[in-house]
This record gives structure tokens, C-alpha cells and sequence, in this order.
């Protein structure tokens, strides 16, 4: 027999649910935030402004994009939408301005020599990641044996790394490869800036899961004298251009990491599961020396923290997206520090707090 609840729910006030009416209007049309921001991207809005000097007015903007005349009320529209979601700036004169965030949507733009953001965008809001997201309460009712595929394997038939998704869906595998390499490249750049002791007293490191180079390259630019080993799958390592600063490993990190003072995961961890983590963590020990000799594994991951105000909120939409999109996740720091010591680990440092991300060191 169901328990009876002792509680009663107050019946709203009229006040009370014409505002709850005009928030569920917010919380189930907030869709088309990205939609617009997906829309100003395709449009080449932020780069028109760029390229008008970082202002534009809307005729300014209808004749650069070479947008029929007809449409520029709904353009003014979608602008009005873009600057109250501080995608844009604007003034009571009708000029839009590009703030930080549209900074990184503007074509050819370099920051520490990386791409644009625009590929990370253009895939979170194309079709195949909307369509997983879709199939989200019909994978909640599936029970299904562990490891569970993620939505978006259920949807699509491959996870995103498989090398099955080139053949299933071409279009899919280039445009998340474009937004990993946009997501994966850009930071390190501040990392190096901040973080002065993370690098400074080591003479050798492995960027486990290290993709193409592009961050080994910058840390080995900026600490000449680090020996850097980048490991990968061979399919990856097979068609990375060396310039011989660095020295490529093709190889798996669940079966071997190269040894080295430090191993480095970035952006790897929140791909994969607890159990997952606890054995590449694993292999990360056995590459590294004692912590007297200054081994450490370098953590660079997102840290969930429910006092970071709107902060707090994004992380929490990355958990969903990874939730969704893979079968990893992200971690508060109880959980960090939980998969640590069952890898074996004796203590770890939250080093730095970037943006959404923290640097972690974790010490055998
Ligand atoms: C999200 S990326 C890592 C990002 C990279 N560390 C960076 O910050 O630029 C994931 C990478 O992990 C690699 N990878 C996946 N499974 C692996 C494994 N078992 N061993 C080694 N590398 C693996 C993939 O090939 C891919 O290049």
C-alpha cells in the first residue's frame, strides 16, 4: 500500500502560476538559445562583426551578410535574442558588439594559436547530438547490461570514438572530430600562463591520450628541457605530423602509459566511467616514480562545485552531455578524491580552478 504523504501541496496563487507558466515558456523554448547562437555562426554574424571594426549596426550587418532586405526585422529579431543571452552586446544606439564568448565564434581568430569555437557549437546543436538527446527518457526505461551504451550510442548505433561511426555516419564523425580538436585545443595556453609549478620542475611527461600533439607541442615550447611522450591509439598516433619535438607512442593506456616523472590527463577522465578511471589511473602509477622523486599524474578535468554559482550550472550541463553523449561523467571533488585513492594514490592537490575546469595533481 502507497504511504500517505503528511504533506499537503499548497495550492499556487494566481500569482504564483503565472509565473510558474512563463518559466515552463522559458525552460522548454531555452532550445532555441542555441538555435540563434547556431543560426548567428552559420550566418557568420561574430566574424562580420570582427570584420567591421567589433560594431555593426543591423543594416550594416544585412548588407555584409548579403541578406535580402526583407529580412532585416527578423534579423533584428534573432540580434535583440543574442544580446540578452550576452552572445552579442548592444547599446541603445542599435550598435551590436562582440563580447568575450563571441570572441571565440569569429573566423581565423587565433587564441595561443588555436581554432575558433564555432566546430564545438555547430555539433552540440547539429542534428545527431539534438536526436540523442531525444531519445533520453526511452534509454532511461531500457534496462540494459553494464557498460550502458550512452543515448547517443542507442541512437546512432557507435559510440563517438568508434571508428564504425566514420562508416555509419560520415557527416557525424567529422563534425565531432572538428569540435574534440576546437574543445581539446584551446587552454592550454592559459594553463601554462597560471599554473607556473605544474611543468616547471619536470624533466619528462606523458600526455596520455595526447591526440595529434598540439598540447605536448605547446608545453615542450615553453619547457624545452621536458622530454615529452604523446600516447594515442595507433589510429590517431598513424596520422599525426611529428616535428620531432615530441615523441609519439601509439599504444593503448588501459595495457601501458611510457614511463615518465608525470603523466598528464587532459580532458580524458570525464569520458569514462568510474571503473574505467581506477584502472588508467592504475596504469598512470605504474609509470610514474615515487612521489619523493617527483612523480605525479596532472589532472585537468572539469570539477563539479555546487558554490560556483552559474558556473555550477554549466558543469552540470556537461555532466548531462556527457550523460548523453558518452558513457563518462563529471566529477565533484569527494569523487575525484574517491577514485584516487582506489587507483592506489595517497593524496592530490586542486591546484587551480580555470573557468569550469580545475588542475589536479594526484600523487602516488
Ligand atoms: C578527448 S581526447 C583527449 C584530449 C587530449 N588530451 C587534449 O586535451 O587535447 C580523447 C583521446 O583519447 C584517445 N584514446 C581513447 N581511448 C584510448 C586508449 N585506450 N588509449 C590511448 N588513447 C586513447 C582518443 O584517440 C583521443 O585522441
Amino acid at each position: 500500500m502507497a504511504a500517505k504523504s503528511s504533506q499537503t501541496m499548497t495550492i499556487p496563487t494566481d500569482a504564483e502560476l503565472v509565473q510558474a507558466q512563463a518559466d515552463l515558456w522559458r525552460h522548454s523554448l531555452s532550445y532555441l538559445t542555441p538555435m540563434a547562437l547556431s543560426c548567428a555562426i552559420q550566418l557568420g554574424i561574430p566574424t562580420a562583426i570582427h570584420r567591421l571594426g567589433g560594431a555593426a549596426s543591423l543594416p550594416d550587418l544585412v548588407t555584409t551578410l548579403s541578406l535580402p532586405p526583407s529580412k532585416a526585422p527578423f534579423l533584428g529579431r534573432l540580434l535583440r535574442l543574442l544580446s540578452t543571452t550576452g552572445v552579442l552586446a548592444s547599446n541603445e544606439a542599435g550598435i551590436y558588439s562582440l563580447v568575450p564568448l563571441s570572441y571565440l565564434l569569429v573566423d581565423g581568430v587565433r587564441i595561443d594559436g588555436d581554432a575558433s569555437q564555432t566546430a564545438l557549437v555547430l555539433a552540440v546543436t547539429s542534428r545527431h547530438y539534438m536526436e540523442a538527446a531525444m531519445g533520453l527518457a526511452d534509454w532511461f526505461k531500457k534496462d540494459i547490461a553494464q557498460p550502458v551504451p550512452s543515448p547517443f550510442e542507442e541512437v546512432h548505433g557507435a559510440a563517438l570514438f568508434e571508428e564504425s561511426m566514420a562508416v555509419l555516419d560520415p557527416e557525424c564523425d567529422k563534425l565531432f572530430n572538428e569540435a574534440l580538436a576546437a574543445h581539446d585545443h584551446m587552454g592550454i595556453g592559459t594553463i601554462l600562463r597560471e599554473c607556473h609549478g605544474l611543468f616547471s620542475g619536470l624533466q619528462s611527461l606523458t600526455d596520455c591520450c595526447g591526440g595529434d600533439g598540439t598540447t605536448a607541442r605547446s608545453i615542450v615550447k615553453a619547457y624545452p628541457h621536458i622530454k615529452c611522450n604523446v600516447l594515442d591509439l595507433p589510429k590517431v598516433v598513424d596520422k599525426a605530423s611529428s616535428d620531432g619535438s615530441v615523441n609519439y607512442v601509439a599504444g593503448d593506456m588501459f595495457h601501458s602509459i611510457p614511463p615518465a616523472q608525470a603523466v598528464m590527463l587532459k580532458l580524458v577522465l570525464h569520458f569514462w566511467g568510474d571503473e574505467d578511471c581506477i584502472n588508467i589511473l592504475a596504469q598512470c602509477k605504474k609509470a610514474i616514480p615515487s612521489r619523493e622523486a617527483g612523480g605525479k599524474v596532472i589532472i585537468i578535468d572539469i570539477v563539479v562545485d555546487s558554490s560556483s554559482g552559474q558556473m555550477f550550472e554549466t558543469q552540470l550541463l556537461m555532466d548531462v552531455a556527457m550523460m548523453v553523449y558518452t558513457r563518462g561523467r563529471q566529477r565533484d571533488e569527494n569523487e575525484w578524491s574517491s577514485i584516487f585513492a582506489e587507483a592506489g594514490f595517497s593524496d592530490y592537490k586542486i591546484v587551480k580552478k580555470l573557468g569550469a575546469r580545475g588542475v589536479i595533481e594526484v600523487y602516488p
